[in-house]
C-alpha cells in the first residue's frame, strides 16, 4: 500500500482467504491428496476423461471459483489417477480475454499449492509460427515471451503474499529441464517422438487471432507457437515452487503470407485436438508413469 500520498494500489491481487476457502472446501471433498496438477488445453479434455476412479467438482460449486466459458472446456475438476498416479486435472482454464484479471487466471495454481501439488503438467492449443511444424505437432514448452505480461498484465501484480513466493521471482528457469527430459523420453516410449518439437510459446491477449503483420512480428522475435493462455498459471506455479513440464498440440498452421484466403478459426483449433487427443493422452499417461516422486 502506498499511504504516504493517501493512495492504495488499486489492484491488490490474490485474496489469500479466497485461496485457503477454496482449498479447505476441496479438502473436505477429497481423501487422496495428489503431488501432481495438469491443466487440459482447448480440444484437450480428454486426458481429464481417462482418470480412473473420478471425482469430478464443477467449478461453480468451489467457492472463489470463476468459471470457463470457451467452448472445449468443460469446467470441472477431476481428481482421481491416471498412469498409475494420483491426479488432479482442471478440464477448463480461465482466459484472460474471457474477461478475468491475470491473478483470477492463475488463482488455480495458487489452490493446488495448498493442496500440496508439487508438479503441474499443462497443455494448450497453440498455432504454429515455426514453419518447420505441422498440424497435428506437438512442442514442448522450453521458454515463454508474454505479451500481456509485457503490458503489466501479470498474475504477480498487485500485495505479494511472500508465504506464497517472492516479490521478484525468476523465469529463467521457468519450464523444469529434468521434467522436459522426462517427457522427451515418455515421447519416445509412446512413439510420438517424430511430432514432438521445443519450442518458444508466446502469449497474446486474443481473442482475435493474430494479423500476419503480428505473426511476422513474433516469428522475428523467436516464438515458435501462438496461444492466449498458460503464462499466467506458469507463472503463479514458479512462484509459489511448483515445477512445470507443458506442452502445446498445434492444432493450426499460422498464416504468414498475404493472398493465401486463409484464416485460423477455433473449430479447426477444436477439431485438431479431436484428432490427436489419443497420442496426447498416450503422451502425458507415459509421461506419468515414468515419473518419480519424492
Ligand atoms: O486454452 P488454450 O490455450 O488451449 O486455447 C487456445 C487459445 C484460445 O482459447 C483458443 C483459440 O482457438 O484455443
Ligand atoms: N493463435 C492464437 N491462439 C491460438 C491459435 C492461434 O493461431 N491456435 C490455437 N490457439
Amino acid at each position: 500500500m502506498s499511504r504516504a500520498l493517501g493512495l492504495t494500489t488499486s489492484n491488490t491481487g490474490y485474496s489469500t482467504k479466497k485461496v485457503q476457502e477454496s482449498a479447505e472446501f476441496l479438502k473436505s471433498k477429497i481423501s487422496i491428496f495428489p503431488k501432481i496438477g495438469i491443466i487440459c488445453g482447448s480440444g484437450l479434455s480428454g486426458i481429464g476423461d481417462l482418470v480412473e476412479n473420478k471425482l469430478v467438482i464443477k467449478y461453480e460449486e468451489i467457492p472463489s471459483f470463476v468459471t470457463s466459458t470457451v467452448p472445449g472446456h468443460k469446467g470441472q475438476l477431476v481428481f482421481g489417477q491416471l498412469g498409475g498416479k494420483d491426479v488432479m486435472c482442471m478440464q477448463g482454464r480461465f482466459h484472460p480475454y474471457e474477461g478475468y484479471e491475470a491473478w483470477v487466471v492463475g488463482f488455480p495454481l495458487r489452490v493446488m499449492k495448498l493442496l500440496g501439488i508439487e508438479i503441474v503438467l499443462i497443455t494448450n492449443a497453440a498455432g504454429g509460427i515455426n514453419e518447420k511444424y505441422s498440424v497435428g505437432d506437438f512442442m514442448l514448452i522450453k521458454d515463454h515471451i508474454s505479451f500481456p505480461g509485457f503490458g503489466g498484465f501479470n498474475t504477480l501484480r498487485g500485495h505479494n503474499d511472500d508465504s506464497f513466493g517472492p516479490r521478484f521471482p525468476p523465469m529463467s528457469d521457468a519450464y523444469d529441464k529434468n521434467l522436459r527430459q522426462l517427457m522427451h523420453e515418455s515421447a519416445k516410449e509412446a512413439n510420438v517422438d517424430q511430432y514432438m518439437r521445443d519450442g518458444v510459446y508466446c502469449q497474446v491477449a486474443g481473442p482475435n487471432f493474430e494479423t500476419i503483420a503480428e505473426l511476422r512480428m513474433l516469428r522475428t522475435l523467436g516464438a515458435d507457437a501462438v496461444g492466449m493462455s498458460t503464462v499466467q498459471e506458469v507463472v503463479t506455479a514458479r512462484h509459489c515452487g511448483i515445477r512445470v513440464v507443458a506442452c502445446s498440440l498445434v492444432t493450426n498452421k499460422c498464416v504468414l503470407d498475404y493472398d493465401t484466403g486463409l484464416a485460423p478459426n477455433h473449430e479447426e483449433v477444436l477439431q485438431t485436438g479431436k484428432e490427436r487427443a489419443q497420442a496426447m493422452q498416450l503422451l502425458v499417461t507415459c509421461f506419468l508413469r515414468k515419473l518419480s516422486l519424492s
